[in-house]
């Protein structure tokens, strides 16, 4: 039984922290371990380590959060043993997003992408010999004709709709149940941003849109790692109604401002709201499509207040 150990990077450097007292001199420091092998090494021994399984991360439960312990001691011990060991379990990611704080959540989704991301490029893709990993995990070398590999994220653009009073959420068949967001899509070769959005909604639920409005962007480590690019936008006026494109989607529907905002107040686990008589869920709040949501309805609000 194998284990994984994924590195948290920007934890690691805690003795670092209190020396260096700059961010420049910090990202510095990081860039040093990246392309330093010794010095690498010398931060490993101080450092702290998230234990994965098959990139699912030990976490411990506490009431209805996860927590994410760190360790300084690896040890090679079967599964079972480190879960009892260490009061834990291996938890898919995906399940646990809805539990985790979002400090420990971008740690873990940045190991655990890193850990996919070595396990499927094992090999060079040109000359067909293993590659190697440098001792920070952020590249891998052919030794044969010496191409370096760089980690990689697909960038992915997600948009809110409006059409000015309402926003438009869709909903794949393999989203938890009940379960509606933003509408997203990878970018195809060739695109900008604003291109692929306009492509995007009109591949997805037939409309145009116009006015959009880049909000965030977010690493995204499923099913591999994308740069989520978050935006809102508008339909032409009268251009409303949906065409859904089923090949991608399951549903897409327009929601008011009460509904969206009933759904945000919801209290409860996931798996609470999800077993109501009509469960309308938004995404996790670690989704960018909550944090697109939630800025709606605060430009909603404030353009019902009066002036
Ligand atoms: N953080 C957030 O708030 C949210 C994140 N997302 C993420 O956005 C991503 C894109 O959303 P989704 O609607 O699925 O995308 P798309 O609408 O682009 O549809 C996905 C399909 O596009 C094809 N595809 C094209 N390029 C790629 C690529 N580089 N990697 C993988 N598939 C590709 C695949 O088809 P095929 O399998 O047939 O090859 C896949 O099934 C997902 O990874 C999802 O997890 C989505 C919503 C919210
Ligand atoms: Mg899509």
């Amino acid at each position: 039984m194998s284990l994984y150990c994924g590195i948290a990077y920007r934890r690691k450097i805690s003795q670092g922290y209190r020396l260096l007292s700059t961010y420049v001199t910090k990202a510095r420091y990081l860039f040093e371990l990246k392309e330093d092998d010794g010095a690498c090494k010398k931060a490993q021994q101080a450092g702290a380590f998230y234990l994965f399984h098959s990139l699912a991360p030990l976490l411990q439960t506490a009431e209805h959060r996860y927590l994410v312990p760190r360790f300084s001691l690896l040890a090679s011990l079967p599964k079972s043993e480190v879960e009892t060991e260490l009061q834990g379990s291996f938890i898919e990611l995906r399940k646990a997003i809805f539990q985790l704080n979002s400090m420990d959540s971008s740690l873990l989704f940045t190991a655990q992408a890193l850990l996919r991301w070595h396990d499927g490029h094992q090999f060079c893709s040109k000359s067909g010999q293993p590659t190697r990993k440098n001792i920070a995990g952020s590249k891998r070398v052919c030794p044969s004709n010496n191409i370096i590999y760089y980690p990689q994220m697909a960038p992915v653009v997600i948009t809110l709709v409006s059409d000015g009073t309402r926003c438009l959420l869709a909903r794949q068949s393999s989203f938890p149940k009940g379960m509606y967001s933003a509408l997203a899509g990878f970018c195809d070769i060739g695109e900008n941003m604003e291109e692929a959005v306009r492509r995007e909604v009109a591949e997805e639920v037939g409309l145009e849109v116009e006015n959009m409005q880049f909000s965030a962007s977010q690493h995204w480590p499923f099913p591999n790692s994308s740069l989520m690019i978050a935006c809102h936008a508008t339909v032409k006026p009268g251009q409303t109604e949906i065409q859904v494109n089923l090949r991608e989607l399951e549903a897409a529907a327009w929601f008011s401002y009460d509904e969206i905002a009933t759904a945000l107040r919801k209290k409860g686990t996931y798996i609470q709201q999800q077993n109501e008589a009509f469960p309308f869920l938004l995404p996790p709040k670690l989704a960018i499509a909550h944090q697109l949501i939630q800025e709606w309805v605060e430009k909603q609000t404030c353009a019902s207040l009066p002036a």
